[in-house]
């Protein structure tokens, strides 16, 4: 099948290579030119396992070519994707201007059947927006007697994660399919069903519904997860308080099967381009229709304090001024195997750091230079404290005669560090650690004084006498 992709960020990369993977000819379109120079020499602007080399095997084949053009875009594709952003105005609603940039593009040059597919995640009744936005811009343009092409616009919300978006898309838990009856939307929902069919060799992956509802589905998904976290965190910091060990907690919750074992890691607070922005969005939502969503806006702020936890944690041991301090970091990106840095909690934790005064020596695998963007923005108001941040080389490296060692994300190897070296290397042995990656126990043992999630006042297991 003959598709085009626009947008070529997380989602419409991803979507445009794997479905070129399954041997279709894809276009992927986007209005940023540096980006599509970028993939046309064959590089990646992102960092996502795997993806530069299936990219390149599937360029090599003549299944995948990037452009900005968007008329070539148009008319090469049968189908349609719209992957572009949708990130939070201010109030924390949705800003549609890309859509609807899209979807006036496609209007102004379509001239055949098309079926477009919105993958970005966007608000309920955008699917109806968008066909108004296409159909107005159609029937401004001449025609010469000829009936305007027909056009469906189908909801296909992406539920891939960063950091596995490969395997997540190859081998989807659920397509979500949102297309109403008409005859347009018919042809649609078959085409549709007829790309996505390699997904469903022997368990039917498609789950075809009205298009409101799959633009809700989406929202609702990613709201249950961040409740989930939020409520994982606030059990952790429960649990610190009574002297409880949040861990067999975790795995005891997580074995009944009705609660699951996935997504009850505590931590320093969800972040990413899409927890943080969709629940504002569906809070937004609520509001708009006299309907305030309380629970959301709890996992919100139970989430905005978790973020600060840390600091906290070090302040419990070294007070509350760190003017002289200096801390290691590891870890900036929002999750491991990114360096997506959108709303990382790291972001929150060094800006607080640095204005108590403190140094910071930090590290992440791929981030490094992400970071450095994002903190010159973060810090556009005080540019003076950037001088008070020295990116290491490596893990090892940025613990040199540091106060403390921090941890905000769960790299692998982060998890298994040269203990003996690290504790040679840190002027004091102090590990606070926001992803809960070793024993408390043996961090003891070790001659660490660890502090965690959930984790910090067990100093024997209390089963153990039992
Ligand atoms: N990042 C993720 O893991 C996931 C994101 N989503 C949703 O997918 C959507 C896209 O997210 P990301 O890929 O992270 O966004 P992104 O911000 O990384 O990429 C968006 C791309 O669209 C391009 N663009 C903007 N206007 C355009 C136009 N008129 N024509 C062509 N290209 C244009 C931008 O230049 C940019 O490259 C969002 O709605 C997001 O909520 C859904 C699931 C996962
Ligand atoms: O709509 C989206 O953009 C995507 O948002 C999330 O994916 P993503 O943000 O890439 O990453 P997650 O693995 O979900 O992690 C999000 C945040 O939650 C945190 N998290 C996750 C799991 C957990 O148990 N505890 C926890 O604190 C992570 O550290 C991270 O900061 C969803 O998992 C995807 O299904 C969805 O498609």
């Amino acid at each position: 099948m003959n598709l085009t992709i626009f947008g070529v960020g997380y989602v419409g990369l991803v979507t445009g290579v794997c479905l070129a993977e399954l041997g279709n000819d894809v276009v992927c379109v986007d209005t940023d030119a540096r980006k599509i120079a970028t993939l046309q020499r064959g590089d990646v602007p992102i960092h996502e396992p795997g993806l530069k080399e299936l990219m390149a095997g599937n360029c090599h084949a003549g299944r995948l070519a990037f452009s900005t053009d968007l008329a070539k875009g148009v008319a090469h594709g049968e189908v349609l994707f719209i992957a572009v952003g949708t990130p939070s105005t201010d109030d924390g609603g949705t800003d549609m201007a890309q859509v609807f940039g899209v979807a006036r593009a496609i209007a102004a040059h379509m001239d055949a059947f098309k079926v477009i597919v919105n993958k970005s995640t966007v608000p309920v009744g955008s699917g109806e927006a968008v066909h108004e936005a296409i159909a107005e811009v159609l029937a401004q343009r001449l025609w010469h007697a000829a009936p305007a092409p027909g056009f469906a616009v189908v909801s296909n919300p992406e539920f891939l994660k960063e950091g596995s978006a490969i395997d997540d898309f190859m081998r989807p838990d659920r397509i979500i399919v949102g297309v109403g009856d008409s005859p347009e939307e018919r042809r649609a929902g078959a085409l549709m069903r007829e790309l996505y069919r390699p997904f469903s060799h022997g368990h039917e992956r498609l789950m075809c519904m009205d298009r409101r509802s799959a633009e809700f589905t989406k929202y609702a998904a990613n709201a249950m997860l961040a409740v989930r976290i939020s409520f994982m965190n606030e059990m952790a910091n429960l649990a610190d308080r009574l002297g409880v060990d949040i861990e067999p907690v975790r795995v005891g919750m997580g074995a009944d099967p009705r609660i699951g074992d996935s997504f009850l890691y505590p931590g320093i607070g969800y972040g990413g381009s899409c927890f943080p922005k969709d629940v504002a969005a569906l809070r937004h939502m609520g509001l708009g229709m006299g309907l305030p969503l309380r629970v959301l806006q709890a996992a919100a702020q139970v989430n905005d304090g978790q973020r600060r936890l840390l600091v906290d944690k070090l302040a419990q041991r070294l007070g509350n001024d760190f003017a002289g301090r200096r801390f290691a970091l590891w870890g900036l990106a929002f999750k491991p195997n990114t360096d997506d840095m959108r709303e990382a909690p790291s972001r929150v934790l060094i800006r607080e750091l640095l204005a108590r005064g403190a140094a910071l020596q930090v590290f992440d695998p791929v981030a490094m230079l992400e970071a450095r963007r994002c903190l010159a923005e973060d810090m556009r108001d005080h540019p003076e404290w950037l001088d008070r941040i020295h990116y290491a080389e490596s893990p090892l490296g940025a613990a040199h005669g540091a106060d403390a060692l921090l941890i905000a994300t769960e790299w692998q190897e982060f998890c298994s560090p040269n203990f003996e070296a690290l504790r040679m290397a840190l002027k004091r042995p102090l590990v606070v650690d926001g992803r809960n990656l070793y024993e408390p126990r043996a961090m003891r043992t070790l001659g660490f004084d660890y502090l965690a999630v959930g984790r910090n006042t067990v100093d024997e297991p209390r089963t153990a006498t039992l």
